[in-house]
C-alpha cells in the first residue's frame, strides 16, 4: 500500500469537517473523492498532503508515519497557486524546481504537459487550461511517486478538460500514483481506479465506479415524468425514487417494466431507459444533488 489513511479526523470549532475516514491507495492506482461542497474532501486531502495536521488518525506512506521528505516524494495540484509576477511559464518551473533536490527537466515537463504554445509566456497571460496545465506542470518537477490534485479542472470548457484529462492519463499509464478531488462524475468514471463518496465527513461508500453502480443499482433505471401517480404494487415490485423533478424506476429489462406499467394502467408519459452512472448513485446515497 502506498497510502494508508486510519480514522483520521479533523474538526474546525464545533463542526466536525472530517469524521473518521480510512483511505487505502495502492501504487500505480487512481482514487477520486467525490462529494457536495462542504463534504470534508479538501480537508481530508490536506490532512493527506500533510499540509493539516489530523486530530486524530494515523497516516502512512509507503508504510511509515509522514516524514520531513514525504515532501520530496509527492505533488500536489492546488486549485490556487500564488506566483511571483512577471514570471514566464519557463521561469516558474524554474522557480519550482529549484525547491528541490531532484527535478524531472523542464524540456521533459513541456512534453508531458504539453506547454510548448505557451512556454515563453507570462503566467498571468494565460488561458484558464493552460494555467491548470502550469500549475499540473508545477505539482510534477520532483517527479513525484503521489500526486494530489484538488478538483484539477473546475472552471475548464469541455474540450481543455478532455484534453487534462489524456494529460492524467498519460501520467497514469507511466505508473503515478494519483488522489483527486472532483465534482464532475464523468471525471472520476474517466479517470478513477476506484471512487469514494463523501458526504458530512465520512466516505458512505468506496469501490470502482463498475463496482458501486453493480451494487447499489438493477442495470436500468427508467425514467418517467414525476407528476404521475404511481400505484402501490408499482412501488412494492420496483425500487423508486424522485430524482430532479422525475421518477426514476430500477429495471432489469425495459419490456418487462413497460409491461408492468401498462398492466396497471399507468400512462409512459415522459418514459426513457438509461444505465445508471456515479451521479444516481450519490442522489441515492445522500439525497443530494452534486
Ligand atoms: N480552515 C477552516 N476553518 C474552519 N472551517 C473550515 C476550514 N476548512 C474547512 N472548513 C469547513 O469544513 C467543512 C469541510 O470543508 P472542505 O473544504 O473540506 O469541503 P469540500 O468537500 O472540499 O468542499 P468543496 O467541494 O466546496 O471544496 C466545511 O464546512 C468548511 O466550511
Amino acid at each position: 500500500m502506498l497510502l494508508t489513511a486510519t480514522q483520521i479526523r479533523k474538526r474546525f470549532g464545533d463542526h466536525q469537517a472530517v469524521d473518521g475516514v480510512d483511505i487505502s491507495l495502492l501504487e500505480g492506482q487512481c482514487l477520486g473523492l467525490l462529494g457536495p461542497n462542504g463534504a470534508g474532501k479538501s480537508t481530508t486531502l490536506e490532512m493527506l498532503e500533510g499540509v493539516q495536521q489530523p486530530d486524530s488518525g494515523s497516516i502512512l506512506f509507503a508504510g511509515h508515519p509522514l516524514s520531513n521528505s514525504y515532501r520530496e516524494q509527492i505533488g500536489i495540484q492546488f486549485q490556487q497557486t500564488a506566483l511571483p509576477d512577471y514570471l514566464t511559464v519557463r521561469e516558474c518551473i524554474e522557480l519550482f524546481s529549484s525547491f528541490y533536490h531532484q527535478c524531472i527537466s523542464v524540456d521533459e515537463l513541456v512534453a508531458l504537459c504539453d506547454l510548448g504554445k505557451f512556454i515563453d509566456k507570462l503566467h498571468f497571460h494565460l488561458s484558464g487550461g493552460q494555467r491548470q496545465r502550469l500549475l499540473l506542470a508545477l505539482s510534477l518537477v520532483n517527479q513525484p511517486r503521489l500526486l494530489f490534485l484538488d478538483e484539477p479542472t473546475t472552471g475548464l470548457d469541455p474540450v481543455a478538460r478532455a484534453q487534462f484529462w489524456e494529460t492524467l492519463k498519460q501520467l497514469k499509464a507511466q505508473g503515478l500514483t494519483m488522489l483527486l478531488t472532483t465534482h464532475y462524475m464523468d471525471e472520476a468514471a474517466e479517470l478513477c481506479d476506484r471512487t469514494a463518496l463523501m458526504n458530512h465527513g465520512k466516505i458512505v461508500a468506496e469501490d470502482t465506479p463498475q463496482a458501486l453502480l453493480k451494487d447499489h443499482f438493477a442495470p436500468l433505471l427508467a425514467e418517467l415524468d414525476g407528476s404521475l401517480e404511481l400505484p402501490s404494487p408499482l412501488m412494492d415490485q420496483y425500487r423508486v425514487q424522485k430524482q430532479s423533478g422525475n421518477w426514476t424506476v430500477e429495471c432489469g429489462s425495459a419490456d418487462e417494466l413497460i409491461a408492468k406499467l401498462t398492466s396497471l394502467k399507468v400512462p409512459l408519459r415522459g418514459f426513457s431507459v438509461r444505465q445508471p452512472n456515479l451521479n444516481d448513485l450519490f442522489i441515492k446515497l445522500t439525497g443530494q444533488v452534486l
